[in-house]
Formats: structure tokens, C-alpha cells, sequence
């Protein structure tokens, strides 16, 4: 049987009157990466608090690392590196001292080694002099992940971890945790860039607190079943006026020279997109396969969240 890491049941929690995360099911296998996307305040960051054991749950159950998050949560602390959205670093220690700052602090034995171990896992071996202050959002990145680590945990859950850095720091940020994922390590990572989502083995998504997805990468298109079209030629501006709010249109996106129009209920899709093609006669329609790239679009925009 597949050992889950993480297999929470039902967690509840509210702020005030308000229901913030509701019954929510959550199983991640060893070794995955397990993604999740959700709009801005869907409640992805209080989800990751209860399941690092830093918050506790009004109701729900279940374990991380086989202790339960009710009664054992600093023993699921222990073993969990937790990468906030506004992680801080010492700005006028090197990353060296930092890191060994950080070990200190969790009491850890053979820092050395630890500490090299950590520089070396993430390309820090050469920089390891340099002032945290100095180094590039992308850098800065690589040292927070590398202060994750420096424990290492078997958990690591990951908040937004490279909301602002460019697209090469974040794809060798995410070469690093395939890397601890072959070793073993289950991680969680809220994000909202695609690039990110496609490295996710599976992605649940959530929205105003309830889980709405909870599914493979390969598996997404399919279990959504979102009907698309794509609408081509000079001038597109008109046919894409016509198309957004149109009945069946959840999603109009530009894919670089085109339009794909999206949505749950293809029939009244169907019929917007052919009113467009009578009104503007010089574009051309076709209809197509949504990918990952539109699913995830439609996902993120929030605005539909009926699915099942
Ligand atoms: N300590 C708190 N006290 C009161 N309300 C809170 C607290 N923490 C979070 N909330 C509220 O709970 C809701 C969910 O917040 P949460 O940070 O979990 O969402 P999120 O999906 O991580 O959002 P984002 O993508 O913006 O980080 C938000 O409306 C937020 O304002």
C-alpha cells in the first residue's frame, strides 16, 4: 500500500463568523509534489498551518509523518520545513552564517556537515561568503529553501515560494525540490504560476475554503472537461469583445496571435462562438482540446467554482 505522508480528513477552521477552510481532505503519497492553486484568500495558507502543525483545526483529523495533527503537533514541526511567503534572512550575515545561524537555533548536531550539505544541494557552495542582503530574489530564494532543509525534513511545504523571482531562478528552485522528491521528500507548494503547476505530480484546487479538485496533472483536462475554441485572424479585438461575458464563455485568453474561448457548458459555448463567426466573418474558428495551460487559466481566474 502507498505510505501518505499527509492524510487529513475533514479540517475546519474559522476566523470569527467566518468559515475559512471547510471539511477539507487532503492525502499526499512519499515522495510527491503535490500542488495547490486556489484564488487569493481561498484559504491555501491556513490549510499549510494546520497541516505543519503550527495552527490548530476547529474539527477534522488525521496524521503527517503518521503523528496526529491534534494531539502531536510538535513532533510534526520537528520534521516539516515550512517556507513562508515573507520568509526572513539575516541581511548582514553571509549565507553561510545564516545557515548555520538557523542550525543552531534548532539545536541540530554536526552543523558542518549539515551546513555544507545544504550549500552544496542548492548551488550555494561558491556564494556561501556572500551577504544575504546582497544576493538576487532568486538567490535569496535558494538560501530560505536551503534554511528548510538544513533539519532535513521529510515534509516540506512551500507557500508561494518564488512569487517575484524570474523564471530561471524558478526553474532551477524547482530542479532542487525534484531532487529532494527522488530522496523522498513529500512536498506541498501553494503557487500561482502554471510553470509551477505543471511540476506538480497532482494539484488540488480550493476555493473559499472547500476543495474543488483533487487530481493527477495529466488527469486535470479530462476530470474539468472544459470545451474550448479557438478564433483566429486580423482584427481579433471585436471578436473577443463579443466573446467575453457571452453565454457559455468562462474563459477568454489570448494565446499569442489567437483566442481561445473556454467553458463548462459547450453547446451555449458553441452557439457564442459561431454568433461571433456570423458577425465577424473574417475570423476563423476551430474547435479544440483544452490543455493544462487553459484549464489552469480558467482555474485561477476563480470565477467558477461549481465544478465537481
Ligand atoms: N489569523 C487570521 N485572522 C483572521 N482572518 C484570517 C487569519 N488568517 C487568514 N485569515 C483570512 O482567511 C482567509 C484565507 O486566508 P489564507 O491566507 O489561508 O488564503 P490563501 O489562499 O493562502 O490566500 P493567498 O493566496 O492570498 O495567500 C482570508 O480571507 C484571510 O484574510
Amino acid at each position: 500500500m502507498t505510505e501518505l505522508v499527509i492524510d487529513v480528513r475533514d479540517l475546519t477552521k474559522s476566523f470569527g463568523d467566518r468559515v475559512v477552510v471547510d471539511h477539507f481532505d487532503l492525502q499526499v503519497p512519499r515522495g510527491a509534489i503535490y500542488g495547490f492553486l486556489g484564488p487569493n484568500g481561498s484559504g491555501k495558507t491556513t490549510t499549510i498551518r494546520m497541516v505543519c502543525g503550527l495552527l490548530k483545526p476547529e474539527s477534522g483529523e488525521g496524521t503527517v509523518l503518521g503523528f496526529d495533527v491534534l494531539t502531536e503537533s510538535p513532533k510534526i514541526k520537528e520534521r516539516v520545513g515550512y517556507m513562508t511567503q515573507k520568509f526572513s534572512l539575516y541581511e548582514d550575515l553571509s549565507i553561510r552564517e545564516n545557515l548555520e545561524f538557523i542550525s543552531r537555533l534548532y539545536g541540530l548536531d554536526h552543523r558542518a556537515e549539515r551546513v555544507d550539505k545544504a550549500l552544496e544541494d542548492l548551488g550555494l557552495s561558491e556564494r556561501q561568503q556572500q551577504l544575504a542582503g546582497k544576493l538576487s530574489g532568486g538567490w535569496k530564494q535558494r538560501l530560505a529553501l536551503a534554511a528548510c532543509m538544513i533539519h532535513e525534513p521529510e515534509v516540506l511545504l512551500l507557500d508561494e515560494p518564488t512569487a517575484g523571482v524570474d523564471p530561471k531562478a524558478r526553474r532551477d528552485f524547482w530542479d532542487a525540490i525534484r531532487r529532494y522528491s527522488a530522496q523522498g521528500v513529500t512536498t506541498l507548494v501553494s503557487t500561482h504560476y502554471m510553470d509551477e503547476a505543471v511540476q506538480c505530480d497532482s494539484i488540488a484546487y480550493i476555493a473559499y475554503g472547500k476543495k474543488l479538485l483533487d487530481a493527477p496533472v495529466s488527469e486535470i483536462p479530462k476530470k474539468i472537461g472544459l470545451a474550448c475554441w479557438r478564433i483566429a485572424g486580423r482584427p481579433l479585438l471585436p471578436a473577443q469583445e463579443m466573446l467575453e461575458g457571452a453565454p457559455g464563455v468562462g474563459l477568454v485568453a489570448r494565446f499569442g496571435a489567437e483566442i481561445h474561448a473556454c467553458g463548462e457548458d459547450p453547446v451555449a459555448l458553441e452557439q457564442s462562438v459561431r454568433r461571433v463567426k456570423a458577425a465577424q466573418p473574417h475570423v476563423e474558428i476551430e474547435k479544440i482540446e483544452a490543455g493544462f495551460e487553459e484549464i489552469f487559466i480558467y482555474l485561477m481566474a476563480g470565477s467558477h467554482d461549481t465544478f465537481q
